[in-house]
């Protein structure tokens, strides 16, 4: 029950009058059914001794019963919209869950599971949180109408009272099968289902559209397609049958047990044991309370039904996590010490002993043949992932041991940075505000592209949230990843995976010219497939099969490795060629 107290938690946090309001429609609406049970009998046994007060008396019980109706409404509307409330926020914390997961879990299965569960569990009004927190001042109802029920039924004779109760009891369980027999229908069928639901996406799929518009295969995609429904139909009338059954029995029982109880408000009234108006009492009464079973059946299996589906939430429930202590030295030095990394789903090292100081504001280059392991070196600088055997240390200090938090110091552009569907000014400048951007536009070019837009920075990308959005090419995009990396103040180390490999020549050569000013006061890792473009590095490092084959300045390596060389030279005459 800890997930339902952690609700509670919730509610009070965020809407802590949800509890006033479910007090007052539990009071207002258990005591309801009751307005009717005993204000009758009161008239009945009154009527004669003082009819002017009691035609008053009748007339104020229906105002006050359309009081309640109306309080009702009033109360169960306000405390939906609180609820509304809660869930927003809890399902805002499976958006945080989502966007902070470490980046090594990114593909990882079970924790995608996760978190479509916890999305399930917060995202309806009419179950799992939701269905939960709106089933709650109905509970609370029952429980105040059953003390309402007992009081009355004390006053019954006794054997009645628990033939009512018992025959009342067994026909809920003799009902409680119904639902199960749907469900076994459903479970039974969910293949069939699927396999229907499939033949059915795949007419209309528009990979298939060509085949079956020239080879005319409708017909035997409608016959799979009917065949599947027909089997489908037949089941259910079979389901029909037995529910049918069990609605029956149940029904019989419930004129027995009907029966019994008039037999005995029938024969005490005529012995004159109870007078009119205690039958009255009595007689409404057990039938309301018939009601009251079926509601609380209802009630509970909704409750049940819910808090399975709100259970999953707390898998993604952090443990309140201090934040690492930040960490912002003024001068940095960050070593690859005996480095192994393999990535979770693969069995084979990619980085092996891998030993490498970046000093303070070094530009490193790393070249290398694809899947050299460039990528990863610096997807495990940023600390996307852990080294598997080994320590990066910054400063002399172990990473992983010291849970401290670097993000402010990290700038990045990636092979695969994404665009988000915002404006151009918010993709660069994502939280911040208040920066000037002319002079990044300038520098990276991109004025030029955001000139052609008649919302100039304000021009939205993509088409997801603004169906005026627009799409980049693939270098305009390097451009504006590289303006986003720019915009990133304060800055020690930055990292650029291939940013120019989507850019055409010119644009390429002017951004090298850039990159002097960008590596300036800052450690840099700069990954590019063409060995001449990395000529403004401090120093180049050689990569093969998760190795360092070399390292030292462009002319140090041409001397000294005989890869590098060949590698270099090739590329040179490909280069001149082509041009
Ligand atoms: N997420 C991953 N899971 C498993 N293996 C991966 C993953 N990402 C990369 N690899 C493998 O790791 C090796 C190194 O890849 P990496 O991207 O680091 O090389 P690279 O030198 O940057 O290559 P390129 O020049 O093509 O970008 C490759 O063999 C690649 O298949």
């Amino acid at each position: 029950m800890k997930e339902i107290k952690y609700l509670f938690k919730k509610m009070a946090q965020f809407e802590p009058s949800m509890f006033v309001l479910t007090l007052i429609y539990a009071i207002f609406i258990g005591l309801k059914p009751f307005l009717w049970i005993i204000s009758p009998a009161y008239i009945i046994k009154n009527y004669k001794s003082n009819p002017k007060f009691l035609a008053i008396f009748f007339i104020g019980l229906i105002f006050i019963s359309t009081l309640v109706s109306f309080f009702d409404s009033f109360v169960m509307g306000n405390y939906r919209m609180k609820m509304n409330n809660v869930r927003y926020k809890l399902m805002n914390m499976v958006t945080e869950y989502s966007l902070y997961l470490p980046y090594a879990l990114k593909k990882d299965k079970e924790e995608s599971e996760k978190i479509n569960n916890a999305t399930k569990a917060v995202e309806s009004p009419f179950n799992g949180a939701g269905g939960l927190m709106m089933t709650l001042p109905e509970f609370l109802a029952q429980m105040i109408s059953l003390t309402g029920f007992i009081w009355i039924f004390l006053r019954m004779d006794f054997l009645v009272v628990m033939t009512t109760l018992i025959l009342t009891i067994i026909t809920s369980f003799i009902l409680s099968k119904v639902p199960k027999i749907y469900d076994s229908y459903w479970t039974s069928n969910s293949a069939n289902w699927n396999r229907f639901a499939k033949v059915n996406n795949e007419m209309r799929s528009p990979l298939s559209k060509q085949d079956i518009l020239i080879f005319d295969i409708t017909k035997l995609f409608s016959s799979y397609y009917m065949n599947t429904h027909y089997n489908r139909i037949d089941d259910y009338a079979r389901t029909n049958k037995k529910a049918t059954t069990v609605f029956s029995l149940a029904k019989f029982i419930n004129l027995i047990r009907d029966a019994i109880i008039i037999y005995w408000l029938s024969t005490s009234l005529i012995k004159g044991t109870i007078d009119i108006g205690d039958f009255y009492v009595y007689f409404t009464a057990v039938f309301a309370f018939i009601n009251f079973n079926t509601m609380s059946m209802w009630i509970f299996s909704d409750l049940s039904y819910s808090y399975s589906i709100f259970k999953p939430f707390f898998e993604i429930i952090k443990v309140e996590k201090e934040k690492g202590e930040e960490f912002y030295p003024e001068k940095l030095e960050i070593r690859f010490d005996s480095v192994y990394f393999k990535y979770p789903e693969s069995d084979d090292y990619i980085l092996k002993n891998l030993n490498l100081t970046i000093k303070n504001n070094e530009s490193i280059a790393l070249v290398g043949e694809n899947g050299a392991g460039k990528s990863t070196l610096a997807m495990l600088l940023a600390g996307f992932y852990k080294p598997s055997k080994g320590r990066i240390l910054f400063n002399g200090k172990n990473l992983q041991d010291l849970d401290i938090n670097y993000n402010k110091l990290i700038s990045s552009v990636f092979q695969d940075s994404s665009l988000f569907p915002f404006s151009i000014r918010e993709n660069i400048l994502l939280k911040d505000s208040n920066k000037n951007l002319d002079a990044i536009y300038k520098m990276t070019h991109l004025d030029e592209i955001i000139d052609t837009y008649k919302q100039g920075e304000n021009q939205t990308l993509l088409r997801i949230l603004d169906d005026n959005g627009v799409d980049l090419s693939g270098g305009q995009k390097q451009r504006l990843f590289l303006a986003r990396a720019i915009a990133k103040e304060k800055t020690k180390i930055l990292i650029l995976d291939e940013p120019t490999a989507q850019l055409d020549a010119l644009n390429e050569r002017e951004l090298y010219q850039l990159y002097h000013t960008l590596v300036k006061n800052k450690s840099s890792i700069f990954i590019s497939h063409r060995l001449a473009s990395t000529k403004f590095c401090d120093r180049i490092i050689y990569m093969k099969d998760g190795e360092i084959l070399a390292s030292g300045s462009h002319e140090e390596l041409m001397q000294k490795n005989d890869e590098y060389r060949d590698l270099y030279n090739l590329q040179a005459k490909n280069y001149k060629e082509v041009l």
